[in-house]
């Protein structure tokens, strides 16, 4: 029986660019993971071994590489577009590419005025510490002379320790949760973002660095102000809040895993716990997801 061959794509994986501005005394840095994926008429290298419609990955690396310093990287959108743009439109076998990037935020180290000779104000200006476990991402995709930018953070932690409560669930003969008036709510937000920007409209790309600070202020503002009666409405109102103010954003999808705090029994003990010391527990963990779209656009945010 004949096979035959189904969707593939091949390209570089995890190249790590780190990208210095020398411009001035005050150094930037963007710190990037991208990865590319390229697809289209590659069905002979798969079925008889002729290569001549492959680009080695070898030179995707050295793209990723000599963009970023021919063009910089203002934001890893911008970067992004321009890579996937360049390989669809430079070679004839490709026409899909998808540039996956994670980038890592690097804040700059603080110090007293006037107390190291390379302080500006007061900052060093060639000193950085990497912010947390958290990182940015984007995923571009440039097909039929569009694009689709999808960006978001992955791992960034947060916790109320009051005004959230779950109670009035189901019950069944296999409950025996207590319901909650009072309760710690902790997660971890992955959030994806798409954003309504066409690039071949030819339409002036979105301010992209504004528009992650704010769309990650708002996730944590909406996090922050919300009475919470469950998870679900908690991921509600952040993904609104985004929405909301945000107007290049058609479509937020949140994954929020509920890292669980138990008050810890004392009362063996003789000790009154009174909502003071908890068990931060690991696994198992809810896992709470969802999509929130403006009406009457398609969602398209991959759900996995
Ligand atoms: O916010 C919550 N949503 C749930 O669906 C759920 N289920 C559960 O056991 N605890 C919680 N908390």
């Amino acid at each position: 029986m004949p096979m035959v061959l189904g969707q593939n794509q091949y390209g570089k994986a995890e190249t790590r660019v780190v990208r210095v501005r020398r411009d001035t005394e005050r150094h930037e840095v963007k710190d990037l993971n991208v990865g590319v994926a390229l697809s289209g008429d590659l069905s002979d290298t798969h079925l008889t071994g002729g290569n001549d419609k492959v680009l080695p990955t070898d030179t995707m690396k050295n793209t990723v590489f000599a963009f970023a310093r021919e063009h910089g990287i203002d934001s890893a959108e911008a970067y992004g577009i321009r890579l996937a743009r360049h390989f669809v439109e430079s070679q004839p076998s490709i026409t899909r590419a998808r540039i996956r990037i994670e980038e890592y935020p690097w804040n700059r180290i603080t110090s007293a005025p006037g107390r190291d000779r390379f302080v500006g104000a007061d900052e060093i200006r060639h000193s950085f510490v990497r912010d947390g476990s958290e990182t940015r991402t984007t995923e571009i995709v440039w097909e039929h002379g569009r694009a689709r930018v999808i960006s978001g953070l992955q791992d960034l932690v947060v916790m109320n320790t009051t005004a959230s409560e779950f109670r009035g669930y189901l019950k069944d003969r296999y409950t025996t949760l207590q319901e909650a008036y009072d309760r710690i709510l902790a997660t971890r937000v992955s959030a994806r973002w798409r954003f309504s920007f066409d690039a071949c409209a030819g339409a002036s790309e979105p301010d992209w660095e504004r528009s992650y600070t704010q769309a990650r202020r708002h996730l944590l503002e909406a996090f922050a102000e919300t009475y919470s009666h469950s998870l679900q409405q908690s991921l509600y109102a952040m993904a609104d809040r985004v929405l909301t103010h945000r107007h290049e954003v058609d479509e937020v999808r949140l994954s929020l895993p509920n890292k669980h705090h138990f008050l810890v029994d004392m009362e063996q003990l003789g000790i009154n716990n009174d909502k003071e010391v908890y068990y931060a527990a690991d696994r198992p963990y809810g896992l709470i997801e969802g999509t929130v779209h403006r009406e009457g656009v398609t969602p398209l945010i991959p759900v996995d």
